[in-house]
């Protein structure tokens, strides 16, 4: 069954219409990828495991709950990056592991160009961030190679997500949770998400093709 979930709320129909706008300047794109990572990351995180731990306050002894698994952040370069540090405000523990993709501009195919990931010490569960997931070429590669490592539960956050792309992980992956903010109808003939944002790497990092 699939489990994607697309998260409405107000703030995040707001902060969409800046990184859609293709007059918003780079630095208030990646301050709006930013804010859209934070609420996202808010939903893809609230049903994370806790366990009890005994506290201290200036009053009186008490039990708060913390986190009990281990959290790997995963970010697609280049993209990926811009949703890393609002993720690490909310998770300061977590661990950060890249994986640099790019894809080919003829096939829309992923190509892997950056993986150092060990061969022990997977987390438990594995955030995968990137701000697009268009044909899902890219995040299957990264699913796969997560499982192959040994992670136990896979979630993938995008700002924008196209119909195609979230019912082909929903498919191939029934375990993987995927939580965007927006799911766009269409891809276009060089397979970028109508309406979308254009090219999010070159947004954040202000490098026009
Ligand atoms: O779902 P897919 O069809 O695989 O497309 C999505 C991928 O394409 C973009 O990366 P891009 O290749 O532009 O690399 P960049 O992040 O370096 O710009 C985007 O950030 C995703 O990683
Ligand atoms: O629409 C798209 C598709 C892939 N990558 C992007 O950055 N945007
Ligand atoms: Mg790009």
């Amino acid at each position: 069954m699939s489990q994607v979930t697309r998260i409405e709320h107000p703030l995040i129909e707001h902060h969409l219409c800046r990184v859609r706008d293709q007059a918003t300047r780079p630095s208030e794109f990646r301050a709006a990828v930013h804010r859209l990572s934070m609420l996202l990351g808010v939903y893809a995180t609230q049903d994370l495991t806790t366990e009890p731990v005994g506290l201290t306050t200036p009053i009186c002894e008490t039990v708060g709950q913390q986190l009990a698994v281990r959290i790997g952040l995963v970010p697609i370069l280049r993209a990926g990056l811009g949703m890393v540090e609002p993720m690490l405000q909310l998770l300061p523990d977590a661990a950060v592991w890249h994986l640099g993709l790019y894809r080919n501009e003829e096939t829309a195919e992923p190509v892997g160009y950056y993986d150092k990931l060990p061969l022990q010490n997977a987390p438990n569960v594995a955030l995968v961030l990137d701000p697009m997931l268009a044909t899902g070429g890219s995040v299957d590669l990264v699913i796969r190679r997560l499982m192959q490592w040994g992670v136990d539960e896979i979630r993938v956050l995008s700002v924008i997500a196209s119909q195609a792309g979230v019912d082909r992980v929903g498919r191939d992956f029934p375990d993987v949770k995927v939580y965007v903010a927006a799911i766009d109808p269409t891809l276009n003939d060089q397979s970028y998400i109508v309406p979308g944002l254009g090219d999010a790497g070159d947004r954040i990092f202000d490098t026009p093709t």
